[in-house]
């Protein structure tokens, strides 16, 4: 085993394929890295899951929708290896959709320069909406493909967003590549009153796809951190696991942590 990491610890080298420490943007050190994306109707709380994972904060306040796509990445420690997950928030507004499945197939990371660019091409497109749209649609859908992971949200407050979902998971199905890990996440839980979608309903319809299932709040926080969290360990799992290692899986990993409401505060 190398020592390749600062601190001498023995490096993670697997099936001889040493996983060298990178550096991304800041000094912050990973050893390997994963994209993640969010999809979901606009309003159901992409971004407001995003920046309780990333700073721990709620944007309450008036709803901004996102306009076109943008990024945020964070490392986290699994076990001692650490996993940069980059996360991809996309504009849940029908207008955009064709540029956003862009980006679940995406090479790698993609600069802010890109991102900005991109959402000059979103203004663009807006001009030519309806032409347009159909024009780079075979453009980008190349794109869906690289994603390691989907959470894919509806609000538990709005059906349509949850009748939606079967249509995104048709989306996902043709374009994102077959083992990308799913996760469906019934956003805003903390709405008890306005609530129209049950508990139940969410895991019928995560089971008759074999998604991994779990309620969230971007609000509280509740099941925020788990929802990485899983996605880091499954990538972790795939990219260190040993043939005899036991095959991990994101739904029972889910199922036997995560918080169901009313059950904790958090
Ligand atoms: N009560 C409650 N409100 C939430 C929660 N998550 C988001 N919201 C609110 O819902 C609205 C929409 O949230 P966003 O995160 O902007 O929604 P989005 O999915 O990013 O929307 P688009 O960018 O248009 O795709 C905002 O007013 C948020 O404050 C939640 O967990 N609980
Ligand atoms: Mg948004």
């Amino acid at each position: 085993m190398g020592k390749d990491k600062s601190n001498g610890t023995d490096a993670a080298v697997h099936n001889g394929v040493k996983q060298q420490p990178n550096r991304q943007m800041s000094t912050e050190l990973y050893d390997i890295s994963s994209k993640v994306m969010l999809i979901g109707d606009s309003g159901v709380g992409k971004t407001c899951l995003l920046v309780r994972f990333k700073d721990g904060a709620f944007l309450s306040g008036s709803f901004i929708s996102t306009v076109g796509i943008d990024f945020r990445n964070k490392v986290v420690d699994v076990e001692g290896t650490k996993v940069k997950l980059q996360i991809w928030d996309t504009a849940g507004q029908e207008r955009f959709r064709s540029i956003t499945r862009a980006y679940y197939r995406d090479a790698n990371e993609k600069s802010k320069e890109a991102v900005e660019c991109s959402k000059i091409i979103f203004f663009l497109l807006q001009i030519w909406d309806t032409a347009g749209q159909e024009r780079f649609r075979s453009v980008t859908h190349a794109y869906y493909r690289d994603a390691h992971a989907l959470l894919l949200l509806y609000d538990v407050s709005n059906k349509a967003s949850f009748d939606n979902i079967r249509a995104w998971l048709g989306e996902i199905n043709e374009y994102a590549q077959e083992d990308v890990v799913i996760m469906l996440l019934g956003n805003k839980a903390d709405m008890t009153s306005e609530r129209v979608i049950r508990t139940e309903d969410g895991e019928r319809l995560a089971n008759e796809y074999n998604v991994a299932f779990m309620e969230t709040s971007a609000k509280t926080g509740m099941n925020v951190d788990l929802a990485f969290m899983a996605v880091a360990k499954d990538l972790k799992m795939k990219k260190t696991r040993k043939p005899t290692d036991p095959k991990f899986s994101v739904t029972d990993y889910v199922n036997q942590e995560k918080q169901s409401v009313g059950c904790c505060s958090s």
